[in-house]
């Protein structure tokens, strides 16, 4: 029996899979140039990932001391936000080096793979599609796919009950993963060329730094969850 048979590798997308940093940063950029706001640098934009659109932009206006504004203003930006960032999605973004033969690994073991993203599923299937990763997962829950998203417990709990698994991993990078994953009772290793560095949430978290490591590492993990 292969030694990964029943469990699911749940995969965070931004970060974790893609680095979507510059795409992600252009198109923030953009929006805030829109609204009278001045660009913010890569470095400090991939910071401010990890919680969704709504958030991204909530940053990017508080740290040029302007308030979100909320109701249908709210709504248009993201919206032209989202509308936008989907035209361009995979200029620039890439998988990380090593994910495809770690995908291939794990599957080889005998794991299920899935992906639960803070991306609405508008703008998911396109950059997975281009990237050419759409087909390799099971499942893939985006932000808007279910009532609630990571950090709640449920998109994980709920690719755990959708592909039959018997126990999940969350492979992330962000506190909001990590949060996920404890409340779903899940291990998590975070990937330490993601966007969550520095996050004191996430200081003693188990890590992995590349992909070539991470299929030894999964199976290293307690099969509990
Ligand atoms: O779009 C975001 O803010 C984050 O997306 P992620 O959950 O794939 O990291
Ligand atoms: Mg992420």
């Amino acid at each position: 029996m292969a030694k990964l048979s029943g469990t699911v590798c749940i995969f965070d997308l931004d970060g974790t899979l893609v680095n979507s940093a510059p795409d992600l940063t252009a198109a923030l950029n953009r929006a805030l140039l829109r609204e009278g706001l001045k660009e913010i640098d890569e470095s400090k934009v991939r910071g401010l990932v990890g919680e969704g659109a709504r958030a991204l932009l909530t940053r990017g206006f508080a740290m040029q001391d302007r308030v979100f504004p909320d109701g249908e203003e709210a709504d248009r930006l993201v919206l032209d936000y989202i509308d936008d960032y989907a035209s361009r999605i995979s200029e620039h973004s890439h998988a990380f080096p090593g994910v495809e033969d770690a995908l291939d690994r794990l599957s080889d073991l005998g794991a299920t793979l899935a992906i639960c993203t803070n991306k609405v599923e508008r703008l998911t299937e396109p950059l997975l599609k281009d990237l050419g990763l759409w087909d390799r997962f099971a499942e893939i829950v985006s932000a808007d796919s279910l009532p609630e998203k990571k950090p709640s417990a449920l998109p994980l709990l709920t690719i755990k009950e959708r592909t039959g698994a018997e126990r999940g991993v969350m492979l992330g990078d962000t506190a909001t993963d990590f949060l996920a994953a404890e409340a779903a009772g899940m291990p998590c290793l975070i990937f330490k060329e993601g966007y969550g560095a520095g996050d004191p949430r996430i200081a003693g978290a188990p890590v992995f730094d590349d992909y070539e490591a991470l299929p030894e590492l999964v199976l290293a993990l307690p099969q509990g969850a």
